[in-house]
């Protein structure tokens, strides 16, 4: 069997034009959704996403403000910004750029954000409002690996999903959008006794575990989807995922791509989630009558 491939690219570039759309008619109201991306220090990888974050913002009509601090700045410092863009009207949405340097507390510095902002979903109030079936903002990448799955006409429904990577940004959350959409679902982990045992049963099987092609073939169910959340960087500096493609594109029934799988629909949702927090400032916003 020879997998399809499913293209995140095409579809991100599909929900950024629905979300243009969207913004072009927030704006009649007077409303420009904003996002604030805060980036510390000078990580390159980091460096790439916010700037690509801000051009995916700027392309969609969105107002976009990059923070950008040295890395030796105190925790305090960091707080302080963030507690001025959590009362600037102009900022619908305010994300931190992870990692932090070594020694910053991020659960800290991510449980200031006000939770109306908090366009990550990485808060503990809206983690836990995903956990309890009242979702405010999903985290972008799970987010859109359902999108992915719901564009490909994959039904959770009754279906074995398997997620390898028990992370607060990825995994976990992404257990709790599969299970909300009627899967029974397998959260494994580094200490996962016999993990071929467990991603063979999985008809959707998720990889985040940051090491490089630690799915092969042999241990996906054939004509499973495969869902590869891994951007490694290899001795050659090409991108690979956590999924050996090669040997997991025989089996799989269809597996996204790295480059251009998942990746791309983060960014899509990210801004699909500040076009929400704009949309409900808009239900919230009285402008005064004219001519009073
Ligand atoms: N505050 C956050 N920090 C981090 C997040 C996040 O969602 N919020 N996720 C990752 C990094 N990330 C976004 O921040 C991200 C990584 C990769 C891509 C992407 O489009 N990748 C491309 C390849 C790009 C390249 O050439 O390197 C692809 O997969 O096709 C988007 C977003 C950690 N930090
Ligand atoms: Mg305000």
């Amino acid at each position: 069997m020879t997998a399809s491939i499913i293209d995140g690219k095409a579809l991100s570039d599909a929900v950024k034009a629905d979300v243009a759309k969207r913004v072009q008619e927030l704006k009649t109201t007077g409303i420009v959704p904003g996002l604030a991306v805060v980036l510390v220090g000078e990580d390159p990888a980091s460096q790439v996403y916010v700037r690509n974050k801000a051009a995916a913002c700027e392309k969609a009509g969105l107002h976009s403000r990059v923070v950008r601090l040295d890395a030796d700045i105190s925790e305090q410092e960091l707080l302080d910004v963030v507690h001025q863009l959590n009362d600037d009207d102009e900022i619908d949405g305010i994300l931190v750029q992870l990692p932090l340097p070594r020694d910053m507390d991020s659960a800290r510095v991510i449980e200031t954000i006000a939770a109306a902002k908090d366009v990550d979903g990485f808060h503990i109030s809206n983690a836990g409002l995903l956990m309890t079936g009242r979702p405010l903002f999903r985290p972008c990448t799970p987010y859109g690996i359902m999108k992915m799955l719901e564009s490909e006409n994959v039904s959770l429904w009754g279906a074995e999903a398997v997620i390898v990577g028990a992370s607060n940004i990825v995994g976990k959350p992404m257990a709790m959008l599969m299970l909300a959409a009627g899967a029974t679902v397998t959260l494994c982990n580094s200490k996962t006794r016999d993990l071929g045992a467990q991603t063979r049963r999985a008809d959707v099987l998720v990889v985040a575990t940051g090491k490089p092609g630690m799915v092969t073939g042999d241990m996906i169910k054939p004509g499973a989807v495969v869902i590869d959340v891994g951007i490694n960087r290899n001795d050659d500096g090409k991108l690979v995922g956590d999924v050996d493609f090669a040997s997991a594109s025989q089996v799989a029934g269809a597996i996204t791509p790295v480059p251009g799988g998942v990746g791309p629909m983060t960014i899509a949702m990210l801004l699909v989630n500040t076009l929400e927090a704009a949309e409900r400032r808009a239900a919230h916003h009285h402008p005064a009558p004219v001519g009073l």
